[in-house]
């Protein structure tokens, strides 16, 4: 081990410009530290979160990226799990808009800045991975005591850069360890795994954005060609480059002697610069030809295989044989206002109890696991109530606790070093005449808990440093999906200020039981469809879809569906445009059927009428299912 002496000389032989047994990345990064940003290293500085505000200005501004690699960043989490990896996504100033973590480990990740709304930038944390990965636009593994400074020596962190499709450098996904193995090799797996996300991120991408012009995918082999692509371009109609993923970009710099670094020199020249073919060419290179026939060679030589895929407006002729529509009404409870549902009977008797309730001045409390609509169904309430003031929602548990008081109560001049000259209106008194959603309310520290009690029963508030307090007229809705009866039972939530939250409760229902699931997927389709004709779903992949658990509930089923629809090609999101493990199950499905219909006619001695009543499907539909799964009589 490295002691923290030793490591500040280490630093300084390094300024100096002496021989360290370090990668040159690190040492580089090292001499930013130190001439460029002029950073001490025998100061220790803790990890640092951006206030509340910016950190919601730079989500913001992020917004569609999150969407869009939520779902790749969920696939990651899940395949390093159980190793205590935490999953950040930082914007290009280095500020972690996403995080994925085990809430367990909050405390700790929070003070180590593994954490939303951390700043990792190197000139402000000094050598970290998010940092280091910005100035050098490459994945690396920053490693204990490579950070430079000495707080951040326990962790392990890993980063690869997300390209946007000009090929400015837009966003970093990283993963980090609070404490790690000794050696630096054990990360070579995780920034194998992280490099592959962001590649499906930027592909994602690259397909959301491009939807009326000729994709071209590439692949060393032709195996992974049109199921895991390594590299895609955007081209228009005559030809010239529009777009590009990072690995697109490294292709065609490649191709002609060019540096990925100066994106300007690759786009909007014509794709012959770059490939032996030009766009004539495109259409010889569909699916509609086997993948081994679709070889092409760029400039410099190198073979890759190619995939075209036709700008999608062409595509929307197909539409017919799909299996569900989305503008096609599937009934449900017909309610003015939001609609929460489909034909489901607990859905619609929340909606009427949303109703009901939304025209009282009753504080609600709303109950779901994460991502079944808590905040949707708070707007509803405030849609539903008629009040004129405006929604304000705050999330209590992404707030850091030390600015939740001034969030939500505001401050009057003065009250504090660095508060704005005027002092600042809170959260509370901006939902003045309207309503105030406080999300995740299990998460408020117990001391403004009471503070909160004291706003709901006298309908004022004390801003920060103030002595006069301020009438307020508010609707409070609040959330959780963390049982607040075992918080009280723990001592981490008022008992008092749960009997009064507690009154109107309305529950949403995990997505998995919900009998109303083609309807929520109808209607996420058609707020992700940009055209006039939203994209359908295969057979295939809908069974997919409604055998999967959703641990993430409608969110998960947003960011899967944005990254599907992101995928398919002509209009119909098929299997493969689902993450790997939806085709697992979807396999596992289909062998179960297999083995169900098996069963049957064997019970029924191979009589398919009987088999068709028992199973409650036409004789067709059995006779079809016997040829499918190959199933004899003689098998038995
Ligand atoms: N009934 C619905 N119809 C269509 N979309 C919905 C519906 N309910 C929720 N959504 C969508 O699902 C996503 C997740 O919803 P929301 O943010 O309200 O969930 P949440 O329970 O508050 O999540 P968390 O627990 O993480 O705060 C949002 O994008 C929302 O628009």
């Amino acid at each position: 081990m490295t002691s923290h002496a030793e490591h500040i000389r280490e630093i300084e032989k390094a300024g100096l410009g002496l021989a360290i047994d370090r990668d040159s990345t690190v040492i580089k990064s090292w001499l930013r530290c130190l001439e460029q940003y002029h950073l001490d290293p025998t100061r220790a500085c803790e990890a640092f979160i951006v206030p509340a505000e910016r950190l919601r200005e730079h989500r913001q501004q992020s917004e569609d990226l999150i969407r869009i690699a939520r779902s790749g960043l969920e696939h990651l989490f899940n395949q390093v799990a159980g190793q205590n990896y935490v999953l950040l996504l930082s914007d290009r100033e280095g500020v972690a808009v996403e995080f994925l973590g085990d809430p367990s480990f909050d405390n700790h990740l929070r003070k180590a800045g593994l954490y939303l709304g951390a700043e990792w930038s190197e000139a402000r944390a000094g050598t970290c991975a998010v940092g280091a990965c910005i100035e050098t636009g490459e994945a690396l593994t920053i490693h204990q005591t490579d950070h430079f400074d000495n707080t951040h020596t326990p962790l392990s962190c890993t980063a690869a850069p997300i390209y946007d499709t000009q090929g400015e450098l837009c966003a970093v996904v990283d993963i980090s360890l609070l404490s790690s193995p000794i050696l630096k090799t054990s990360q070579n797996l995780a920034r194998h795994l992280v490099s592959a996300t962001v590649r499906r991120i930027e592909l994602a991408n690259l397909m959301a954005q491009t939807r009326h012009e000729w994709v071209l995918r590439f692949a060393r082999s032709p195996e992974f060609l049109d199921v895991d692509p390594e590299a895609a371009i955007s081209l228009d109609g005559s030809g010239r480059v529009l777009g590009m993923t990072h690995g697109g970009a490294a292709i065609l710099a490649r191709a002609c002697g060019a540096d990925w670094r100066n994106p300007q020199a690759l786009i909007g020249q014509p794709i012959s610069q770059f490939l032996d073919m030009d766009v004539d060419d495109l259409a010889n290179l569909t699916r509609r030809r086997p993948t081994r026939d679709r070889m092409i060679f760029a400039r410099d030589g190198n073979a890759l295989f190619a995939h075209a895929i036709e700008p999608q407006m062409q595509a929307h002729v197909r539409r017919k044989s799909l299996l569900i529509s989305p503008v096609q009404d599937l009934g449900g409870p017909k309610v003015r206002g939001r609609e929460l549902g489909g034909a489901d009977p607990d859905i619609a008797a929340l909606q009427l109890k949303m109703a009901k309730l939304a025209r009282t001045r009753l504080p609600i409390l709303i109950q779901g696991e994460t991502g079944t609509g808590k905040e949707y169904l708070a707007h509803a309430v405030h849609e539903a109530s008629g009040l004129k003031g405006q929604f304000v929602a705050i999330n209590c548990a992404a707030i850091p606790e030390q600015l939740i008081e001034s969030e939500l109560f505001g401050y009057v001049p003065g009250a504090f070093t660095g508060a704005a000259l005027k002092g600042r209106k809170g959260l509370i008194e901006q939902a003045d005449g309207g309503t105030l959603f406080l999300d995740e309310i299990g998460d408020m520290p117990l001391t403004l808990q009471s503070r909160l009690l004291r706003v709901l029963a006298e309908q004022e508030v004390m801003p920060v440093g103030g002595v006069e307090p301020r009438k307020v007229n508010i609707r409070v809705v609040s959330a959780s999906h963390r049982s607040l009866p075992s918080l009280v039972e723990q001592g981490r939530f008022r008992e008092d200020l749960f009997y009064r939250l507690n009154t109107a409760v309305l529950r949403l229902p995990p997505l998995r039981d919900r009998a109303d699931f083609d309807w929520v997927v109808a209607r996420i389709l058609a707020r992700h469809s940009d055209h006039a004709v939203a994209p359908v779903i295969s057979p295939a992949a809908m069974m997919a879809l409604r055998a999967h658990p959703w641990p993430g509930n409608i969110r998960e089923l947003e960011n899967v569906l944005a990254v599907a629809v992101a995928l398919s090609e002509g209009g119909t999101i098929e299997l493969g445009d689902l993450p790997d493990d939806f085709c697992d199950n979807a396999v596992r499905q289909d062998e179960n059927q297999g083995q169900t219909l098996h069963a049957t006619l064997k019970a029924c001695n191979w009589n398919v009428s009987e088999a068709a009543r028992q199973l409650g499907v036409d004789r067709s539909t059995v006779h079809r299912q016997i040829k499918r799964y190959q199933l004899k009589s003689s098998s038995l």
